[in-house]
């Protein structure tokens, strides 16, 4: 088992304590690495001091997204007119990558807003991720594009792993990647070992968590050590993160690590 190779989700796992505890508890539990989707409350300079003090390393942030609630609440990727507002959130998750070890950035891609076709939204996030594609590229970060189930994320514009990876196509550049969330593909689409196959080359993140009630893996009918040696066999070398809502407390349901092992 490798555990070096999966990355704590913190605002996921660890959750018992207050952010800035989280990291050394996701430390002392054997992680190397950590995610976050949205790490823009606590300030740069918090963030670099609280990951060095634990010696972890930051391996993906979201850009950030609208208020709760309004059009932009999952980004601003697929709104018509909105493109200033969606390179600010690129700007401002750049400012936080390039600061904090340069972990990939996924780009929130929105929901279709009313009155706005399927076409017209998927045109304008990848018009969006192109510009987003040549910025990172500048600053030396890699971005990524997730689909989400339309249970958890309704309306969110990618909602399979194939739109993802034909935005990625269709944008062209070696700076964007698929984020493949094994959750959301299990929940919207299934057929997982044909799909990580299919997109292996362009996957550059995997995010985990059981389903349908995206706890633990081994808690629900994902079988991971299958899923985690066909990424061995897939030759995966990227981060697993770890985003799932613990069952029973973070620490006391990490035995699945050692019970699925990781890659091989
Ligand atoms: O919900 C998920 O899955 C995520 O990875 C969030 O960060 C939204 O993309
Ligand atoms: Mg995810």
């Amino acid at each position: 088992m490798n555990a070096a190779r999966f990355a704590a989700n913190i605002g996921w796992l660890f959750t018992e304590v207050p952010i800035e505890r989280r990291f050394e508890a996701a430390a002392a539990a054997g992680f190397t690495a950590v995610e976050h989707a949205q790490p823009y409350s606590m300030p740069l300079s918090r963030w670099r001091a609280l990951l060095d003090a634990a010696g972890l390393r930051l391996v993906l942030v979201n850009t950030p997204v609208g208020e709760p609630g309004s059009p932009a609440a999952t980004g601003w990727g697929c709104l018509p007119e909105q493109a200033g507002q969606f390179r600010v959130s690129v700007e401002r998750a750049l400012d936080y990558a390039v600061a904090l070890d340069r972990p990939l950035v996924q780009l929130r891609a929105g929901v279709l807003p009313p009155g706005v076709s399927r076409d017209a939204a998927l045109t304008c996030f990848i018009a969006n991720a192109h510009w987003a594609a040549e910025r990172a590229a500048e600053a030396g970060v890699r971005l990524t594009v997730e689909a989400l189930n339309p249970r958890d994320a309704p309306g969110y514009l990618i909602d399979t792993q194939e739109l993802a990876a034909a935005v990625v196509a269709a944008v062209g550049h070696r700076h964007l990647g698929v984020q493949f969330d094994v959750y959301h593909c299990q929940v919207a689409q299934g057929d997982l070992t044909t799909r990580l196959t299919a997109l292996r080359e362009v996957i550059a993140h995997v995010q985990i968590a059981d389903a349908p009630g995206r706890a633990e893996p081994g808690s629900g009918e994902i079988r991971f050590q299958h899923v985690l040696s066909t990424l061995g066999e897939l030759g995966y070398e990227g981060w697993i993160g770890c985003e799932y809502r613990p069952a029973a407390g973070t620490v006391a349901g990490l035995g699945w690590r050692e019970r699925i092992g990781g890659l091989p």
